[in-house]
């Protein structure tokens, strides 16, 4: 994993800039603040900016832990049992900025209509009564590992996920491809559009709140996609086994696909954020998921906030009401993909 460490200087640094802007802007959703991000991350100390940039330009490894900042337990509140419902306004509000800042410097944050409402700060977070439903809000089951909003032609070329709270040590997960290469020919299946996935539940629970997740997930009708893509010698993923399956009676797609998550399940390793630390997965080239944990829901319990960003805002501009705009409101790019004439050429020449 790539990584870096701030040194105390760094995190003085770190802190003269956040001052300044948790004074001037109310939080990181505010217009004037997104505006300027991307300027105000320049004032970040060197080291760290050129830890992104390497990441962002060398695709180095799967995944980059920022650690140092500090975090103070009492005075980020209790840990709220719903999303965006902090007790106190603002008490993360310098947690947050750090982390909207070091994003800005892998890309553009985005937010989704049917997502957290609509926001680009997201909570990861136990929710009471979903306990047993595979979504970040869940406790007791495996988040399996996924390429995020895999079924999405605009989703993020990164996660970030900067812990607040981790009381139990609860390891986030993610793997990468590795070495050896798998089979030429395992690859030569998976670059085709062979597996069919569908909308994963957070996009369908977020419409109904933070209620019990009601929409189920596979009456959406699923998309033929292919899992892998890019250079052939260095796939990037788009992997949801959860979500997704190979094509039925396709046995060399369920073949191929098999291959693929072992080597993936192989490769999993767990990392347990500790508070003031940020993981940026790479969605291209990693998956991610977290282990099962007991919730406590007494305002102890892990937290963890989210961001999805984009290194190209302006490929979604269909799906978004203003250049600026950071939300993404349609599905029509999937549709759009969904139609792609060449998925059923594709399809038919087999392999
Ligand atoms: O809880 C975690 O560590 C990660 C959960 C997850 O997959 C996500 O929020 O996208
Ligand atoms: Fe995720």
């Amino acid at each position: 994993m790539h990584q870096v460490s701030l040194s105390a200087r760094d995190v003085d640094d770190v802190f003269a800039v956040v001052d300044e802007l948790a004074g001037r802007f109310p939080g990181v959703e505010d217009e004037a603040f997104l505006d300027e991000a991307a300027v105000f991350a320049h004032e970040l100390p060197r080291a760290l900016r050129s830890a992104l940039n390497t990441m962002r330009l060398g695709e180095p490894a799967g995944a980059m832990l920022v650690s140092g900042f500090p975090v103070d337990d009492v005075a980020i509140g209790r840990t709220p049992v719903y999303r965006g419902r902090q007790e106190a306004a603002g008490v993360t509000r310098r947690e947050e900025m750090f982390f909207f800042l070091c994003g800005a410097l892998l890309g553009d944050a985005i937010g989704w209509a049917t997502q957290q409402d609509a926001r680009l700060m997201h909570d990861v977070l136990p929710i009471p009564g979903h306990e047993n439903v595979q979504l970040n809000s869940a406790s007791e089951m495996e988040i399996w590992w996924h390429v995020e909003d895999a079924f999405h032609p605009y989703r993020a070329d990164y996660v970030g996920l900067m812990c607040l709270r981790n009381h139990d040590g609860v390891p986030t997960t993610y793997a990468a491809l590795g070495e050896p290469p798998l089979p030429a020919e395992t690859v030569e299946v998976l670059f085709q559009p062979r597996f069919l996935i569908r909308p994963d539940n957070s996009h369908l629970a977020a419409r109904a709140g933070d209620g019990p997740p009601g929409g189920e997930a596979r009456v959406v009708p699923a998309m033929p996609i292919a899992v892998l893509f890019g250079d052939r010698a260095a796939p990037y993923l788009r992997p949801d086994p959860y979500f997704m399956e190979p094509t039925p009676d396709d046995p060399r797609a369920q073949e191929a696909f098999a291959l693929l998550t072992a080597r993936l399940d192989a490769n999993l390793r767990g990392v347990p954020l500790r508070p003031g630390e940020v993981l940026f997965v790479d969605n291209y080239l990693a998956v991610h998921g977290r282990r099962p944990f007991r919730a406590r829901y007494d305002g102890r319990d892990r937290w963890l906030k989210r961001l999805n960003i984009t290194r190209d805002l302006r490929k979604s501009r269909d799906a978004r009401s203003s250049p600026a705009s950071r939300v993404l409101g349609t599905f029509g790019a999937v549709d759009q993909e969904r139609r792609r004439p060449s998925w059923t050429t594709q399809t038919s020449t087999g392999a």
